[in-house]
């Protein structure tokens, strides 16, 4: 292992990378062949859970690192709010927040991890064991986009073993994370008690699920272009496929393009009941399949049509203030705050639209995280039936307001052309305009 494995990521010289250090040998390691590669402009980032009492000290020992090698450091701390859990996923969430706006204000291109082969064969096996989705098993990205940086991970090919020889052999000093011997930890369980085992059974398991990984994101990669050839050879409208056709295919071939298919109408579906879509497909009867996240659809002769129960709004542009427009949800007009003392200012720019959520949207958190709207309902809890009924107020994928959702979550745009508005709701409308 040398500094010479960056090569293989083509950064241009001077590429200033982020790299991210708890402490561990892992990561110590990384960074130690980070300062030493010649292309990289390096900076520390090192962020303080404040889940056990050495975190500070780990901190510490960081900073103290990055000073011996005389290269910059940003750290963070978890300040957590009181609805906050204190679980291994929100930790990694705000670690992950905290290292996309570091890179941000740091100016750096590209975040580095020092994930390795270890890490991904218990990955892949944990992911195994919760879901049986093939995506769910590609596993860590050795490089990938996010947050308009690459993410990278350099040392995805180097088993832990091979990374403790190293730091032995260059002397580099480490701190053990005491949480990773806590065998509470489901992912801890299966790293002491399973993986053992099952080496000591198959030597070759780091390499297989190596190769298993890069060859699954290729078939993947296939996959999603096969079935967009045939969603639009059955496709006869935007919402009715004709699956007469795709009936020549085996039925597990089948399966799976309807599972990718119904996926992109709506992301949140509930796959359980596809066995039982397919097995009512030729049926002569009518069937209905509620799939949960506002879509049913409805089964018969061969043909699949989706019905959304309750329709997404059509969009409504405010293009100036005062305007009013009426929506089967009531009158909405937009004021500006100074005149208008109802309901709380928001910060947006003009056109502005009104509408339910779209795929792609986005809102930007206090912190300067840009995050997907996804994302943000899954942790605030916003319960799946009602992500796709909230109004909010975006322009292009930008949402500045969300129905319900406290402001504070959501911060402004940073444009300087921002207008303080109140949206004004009069729901007393005549509910005949539904139809
Ligand atoms: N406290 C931290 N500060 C900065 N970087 C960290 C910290 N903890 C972990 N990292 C980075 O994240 C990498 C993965 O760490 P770890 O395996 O502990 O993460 P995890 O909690 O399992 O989550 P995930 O694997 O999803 O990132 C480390 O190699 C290191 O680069």
């Amino acid at each position: 292992m040398s500094p010479k494995l960056f090569q293989t990521f083509g950064f241009a010289p001077h590429t200033r990378v982020l790299v991210a250090v708890s402490g561990g040998v892992d990561s110590m390691v990384l960074l130690d062949l980070a300062v030493r590669a010649p292309d990289l402009d390096v900076i520390v980032a090192t962020f303080d859970h404040r889940l056990r009492p050495e975190s500070r000290q780990e901190q510490a020992f960081v900073v103290a690192a990055a000073a011996q090698y005389h290269v910059p450091v940003v750290t963070g701390v978890w300040h957590r709010e009181s609805t906050d859990t204190a679980n291994e996923a929100a930790a990694r969430q705000a670690r992950y927040e905290f290292l996309a706006a570091s890179a941000e204000t740091q100016h750096a291109t590209v975040v580095m991890t020092a994930h390795h082969a270890d890490d991904q064969l218990e990955t892949v096996l944990f992911r195994l064991g919760r879901s049986g989705d093939p995506a769910a098993l590609v596993g860590i990205r050795a490089d990938q986009s996010w947050h308009g940086k690459r993410l990278v991970r350099p040392l995805l090919g180097y088993s832990k073993a091979a990374l403790r020889a190293y730091a032995q052999a260059h002397d580099i000093e480490f701190r053990d994370d005491a949480s990773n011997n806590d065998t509470r930890y489901a992912r801890n369980q299966l790293r002491h008690e399973v993986i053992p085992a099952y080496k000591k059974q198959n030597p070759q398991l780091l390499a297989h699920i190596q190769r298993f990984t890069v060859e699954q994101a290729g078939m993947l990669a296939l996959a999603d272009a096969e079935v967009n050839r045939w969603q639009q050879r059955l496709q006869v409208d935007p919402v009715t496929i004709d699956w007469q056709v795709a009936t020549r295919l085996p039925k597990a071939v089948q399966f799976v393009l309807l599972k990718r298919m119904l996926r992109q109408w709506q992301p949140e579906v509930d796959e359980k009941l596809l066995p039982e879509v397919m097995h009512h497909l030729f049926a002569q009867n009518e069937h209905h399949f509620d799939l949960g996240a506002g879509v049913s659809i409805v089964v018969q002769n061969g043909r699949i049509r989706e019905l959304v129960l309750q329709p997404a709004m059509t969009p409504v542009t405010f293009t100036q203030i005062g305007q009013t427009v009426k929506t089967p949800r009531g009158t909405f007009s937009l004021q500006t705050a100074a005149l208008h003392c109802e309901g709380v200012p928001v910060q947006v720019r003009l056109p502005v639209t009104l509408r339910t959520r779209q795929a792609g949207d986005q809102v930007r958190l206090p912190n300067g995280v840009t995050q997907k709207l996804r994302r943000f309902f899954i942790n605030e809890k916003v319960p799946a039936s009602q992500r796709d009924q909230l109004l909010l107020l975006a322009q292009d994928h930008q949402v500045f307001w969300i129905e319900g959702q406290p402001l504070e979550r959501l911060s402004p745009p940073a444009q300087t052309d921002i207008l303080h508005v109140v949206l004004v709701h009069s729901p007393d409308v005549d509910r005949s305009e539904d139809r």
